[in-house]
């Protein structure tokens, strides 16, 4: 008998649309999804799960939130597409600038890669310079030049680099160690005046969730605004979702309550939260540098979809629903779900890490000691995470397919939902210990 899996395969590259939805990681075969509620998906044979997924990041209300399905239908009422201006998006633009303040002038696209894509353009645009600094095992969409030992999916496969991407292109972007200050600061003091832009993820999330030692990002802006380099800090993973103005903003909040000056990002991107589960992104920042974009400016870019007023409606009712309540409530799932997971390990005497940054965690297997650089990240015991996810989706709990990624909890994860999965949690523990 054919199975949906050799029918998706028979059509579709290793049977997905995007890498880090096959079960490559963990081994097996992927359960075709059909429907989403709240904290919960159900299989195509009607079978459900705790999502621990998320959409990898934008359900954070929990999935189809009446609210803003109901401002899609609307939306959707109205017209599928303009190619013209409409007032939601000049909200939504808004919206984000007022939680995220460096957000001075907001460009939306549709997707993540686009943001970061446009961002690295306006970068060596802006500076008339070619090289970037990117870190090992932090993913940032797939355009080519940050297709460079990346995380995520790539890590996952074990080939952080992709085919197809030329050395020429490749040349141009230096790849160092996370956290390493020596060698960021003497990447500088060797190419310094080449050096278009450092991107980094808020905190990185795609080689599991690691907090930036303290007052690493404040050395790449610090270094940027020294060399004349632009200083592009990806949120498309963490922002309004680690907290309410991102990574950016827990570290903020502890600069302001030191008494300390908070650093600022030059150009930040946007994604998965600001869609809240429709194709949304953006590229934001300083006024002078995005006021470099066309029309205004000669860097191009574009998008015939940027901006559909069906998308921005979803994003748009997301944002408005993100109260200080709403990520309270998704703290104290994190807090729940990672320490309760943590303590059974623990007892079960099973090595591991917690990786956390704001309302974001992921487990570490194997690593007594919650890493900093992928090399560390790399160590893992991925064989004991494999044997972990399938013991926990024969139990009726969705995690990502692979020991690289964070787990995503939404407001809609609650007490019901995090004994669930500490239940097999404690039920896979006993068997492995
Ligand atoms: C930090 C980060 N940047 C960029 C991207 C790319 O976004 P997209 O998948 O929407 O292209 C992702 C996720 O995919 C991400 O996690
Ligand atoms: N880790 C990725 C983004 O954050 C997962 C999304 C994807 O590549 O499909």
């Amino acid at each position: 008998m054919t199975t949906f899996t050799d029918r998706a395969a028979a059509i579709l590259p290793g049977g997905v649309n995007s890498p880090v939805r096959a079960w490559n990681g963990v081994g097996g075969e992927p359960v075709p999804i059909a429907s989403a509620r709240g904290a919960y998906v159900t299989d195509g044979d009607g079978r459900e799960y705790v999502d621990l997924i998320g959409s990898w990041g934008p359900a954070i209300l929990g999935h189809a939130h009446p609210t803003v399905v109901q401002a899609v239908q609307q939306a959707a009422a109205s017209g599928l597409s303009f190619g013209a201006t409409s007032a939601r998006e000049v909200e939504l633009a808004e919206e984000i600038r007022g939680r995220y303040a460096p957000a001075e002038r907001v460009r939306l696209v549709s997707t993540g890669t686009e943001a970061t894509m446009t961002a690295i353009r306006l970068a060596r645009g802006a500076t008339g310079r070619a090289k970037i600094i990117k870190f090992a095992g932090l993913y940032h969409g797939h355009s080519d030049s940050l297709l460079v030992a990346a995380g995520s999916g790539l890590a996952t496969s074990g080939v952080p680099d992709s085919a197809g991407v030329t050395p020429g292109t490749a040349a141009d972007t230096i790849v160092l160690a996370f956290g390493d200050e020596d060698a960021l600061t003497d990447a500088f003091a060797e190419h310094g005046q080449q050096i278009a832009a450092v991107i980094t993820e808020a905190a990185p999330a795609n080689m599991g969730v690691v907090r930036p030692p303290l007052g690493f990002n404040r050395l790449i802006s610090t270094l940027c605004r020294n060399e004349g380099a632009v200083m592009i800090v990806d949120e498309v993973l963490t922002g309004f979702r680690a907290g309410p103005a991102g990574y950016w903003g827990v570290e903020r909040d502890e600069d302001l309550a030191a008494g300390v000056e908070p650093w600022q990002p030059d150009l930040v991107t946007f994604g998965k939260v600001i869609g809240g589960g429709m194709p949304v992104a953006a590229v934001a920042g300083r006024a002078d540098l995005m006021e470099q974009l066309a029309p205004l400016g000669p860097v191009y870019q574009a998008g015939t979809l940027s901006g559909n007023p069906v998308a921005v409606a979803a994003g748009l009712a997301t944002m408005r629903l993100l109260t200080d309540d709403v990520y309270q409530r998704v703290a104290a799932a994190s807090e729940a779900l990672s320490g309760g997971v943590s303590e059974i390990l623990t007892d079960a005497g099973i090595t591991h890490a917690v990786g956390r940054a704001g309302t974001l965690f992921s487990l570490f297997w194997g690593l007594g000691v919650a890493p900093i650089a992928f090399e560390d990240v790399a160590r893992q015991d991925t064989a004991q995470f494999a044997r972990f996810f399938h013991a926990l989706h024969d139990a009726g709990v969705y995690l990502p397919p692979s020991a690289y990624e964070a787990w995503f909890v939404s407001q809609s994860h609650g007490q019901a939902e995090i004994e669930r999965v500490l239940d097999a949690v404690r039920a896979w523990a006993a068997t492995e210990a």
